[in-house]
């Protein structure tokens, strides 16, 4: 097990991993929940006298999202009521500086990880440590805390590196989220369990379906069920109008895809009908077998949304890993939300996970008190449905030993 930080001693200089990762609109970063409950962790270690730098990352290179956690600071200041810095630097001289400015109570936010080059491949946890990212931040701390759950199935310098050379230390977040999101295995549920897999990560989810025990039926939605539509003969699951979710990851798991669709026929529902932008911007839907490559669709149609809604009904877990639809636009969150008021209405085991899926709860209204857990993580929450360690956790728990 890990060491949290129920075990630092106060007052210390601390280098914190959080995971502020968050949707970015029009350059504009949204809140999300993970603010919320990493300023809880902030906020308690602030009142023990620690200093706190944190360190976090936003999208991933080339991406729209990939942008400077400048406005990240300004939303922890807001949940925290107190002033946060921001220094637009990760390790270098900038960087060293504002750390060593820093006192107790005080907390700094320092740039995006993932701008500094050592940060991102994945490679063994050794190899992390000796970059000279982590070389030149750790003599700089008294101890490193990871809070960051929900990334803690990246192999990067920032999850892996730091605690090989450092006291390391759980948060709050991190523990909590390990305590509720234990393998679907162990929970042993007497009736059929269910799994919602939709958003736009499909490299993270398509493997768990054939490394998940345990799990009756699984609804696709978001872009990893056209990926299995096109695999099935449809004409979707293209990138059109500048999009990169589709190509790439098709080439990657187009094996895997047929290979599941073939072998979980049964326990696979795909989607039978499809929602877009039609004319007057409203919301147009189209069965399956209509579908054109040009379009680009945004949401389950709403037969899909109510197929999936009884399956719910039915079902005595729900796991929901991604958005069906793209929920952020009221037009596309049909199917998303059709499926959460079904989870929420029935007494089911019920566990939501994702950074961006978890937010819809909110935005429609949605109790949280209605469902078993909200998880602010979605990767690494899918992974541990599956049994999988994570690597980050591994990292906190060997340097514990
Ligand atoms: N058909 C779609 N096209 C584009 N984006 C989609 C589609 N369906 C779902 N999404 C998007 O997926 C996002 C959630 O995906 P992802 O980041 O993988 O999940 P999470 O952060 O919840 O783990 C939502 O913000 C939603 O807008
Ligand atoms: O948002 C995250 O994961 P999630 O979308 O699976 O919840 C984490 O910050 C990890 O980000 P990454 O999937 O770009 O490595």
């Amino acid at each position: 097990m890990f060491k949290t930080i129920d075990d630092l001693d106060t007052e210390q200089q601390l280098l914190v991993r959080l995971d502020l990762n968050a949707p970015v609109e029009d350059d504009v970063v949204q809140d999300n929940r993970r603010f919320a409950r990493h300023a809880e962790t902030l906020r308690e270690l602030l009142a023990d006298g620690h200093a706190v730098a944190v360190l976090a990352h936003q999208g991933r290179p080339g991406r729209d999202t990939f942008v400077s956690l400048e406005q990240h600071a300004a939303i922890l200041a807001d949940h925290l009521d107190r002033d946060v810095d921001f220094v637009a630097d990760t390790f270098g001289e900038d960087a060293l500086a504002a750390i060593d400015d820093l006192e107790g109570g005080e907390a700094l936010v320092l740039e995006n990880a993932r701008m500094c080059d050592e940060e991102l491949p994945e490679e063994a946890p050794e190899v992390k440590a000796d970059t000279e990212f982590v070389r030149t931040l750790a003599p700089e701390f008294d101890a490193y805390v990871n809070d960051a759950y929900s990334a803690a199935h990246r192999s990067h310098a920032s999850l892996v590196g730091f605690p090989r050379v450092m006291d390391a230390y759980a948060g709050r977040v991190m523990e909590q989220e390990y305590t509720a999101n234990s393998s679907i295995q162990e929970r042993e549920f007497d009736g059929t369990v269910t799994m919602a897999l939709g958003g736009t990560k499909a490299e993270d989810l398509i493997p768990v379906i054939e490394s998940v025990d345990g799990v009756d039926q699984f609804c696709l939605g978001g872009i990893v069920g056209e990926l299995f539509l096109r695999a099935a003969g449809h004409d979707v699951g293209y990138d059109v109008e500048g999009t990169d979710f589709f190509d790439d990851q098709w080439d990657d798991q187009r094996e895997t895809i047929e290979r599941i669709l073939e072998e979980y026929e049964d326990s696979l529902y795909l989607a039978t009908d499809l929602a877009y932008e039609g004319a007057d911007d409203e919301r147009a839907e189209v069965d399956v077998e209509g579908l054109e490559k040009e379009t680009s669709y945004l949401d389950v149609g709403s037969d899909t949304a109510e197929t999936y809604a009884d399956l719910v009904r039915e079902s005595e877990a729900v796991f929901v890993k991604g958005a069906l639809g793209v929920f952020e636009d009221e037009r596309f969150a049909d199917g998303t939300v059709t499926v959460l008021e079904a989870i929420a209405e029935t007494d089911c085991f019920s566990v939501v996970g994702g950074g961006d899926t978890s937010r819809a709860i909110g935005m429609y209204g949605l109790d949280e008190d209605d469902f078993g857990h909200v998880s602010i993580a979605g990767g690494a929450y899918v992974r541990a449905l599956t049994g999988e360690p994570l690597v980050a956790v591994e990292a906190l728990e060997a340097a514990a030993e």
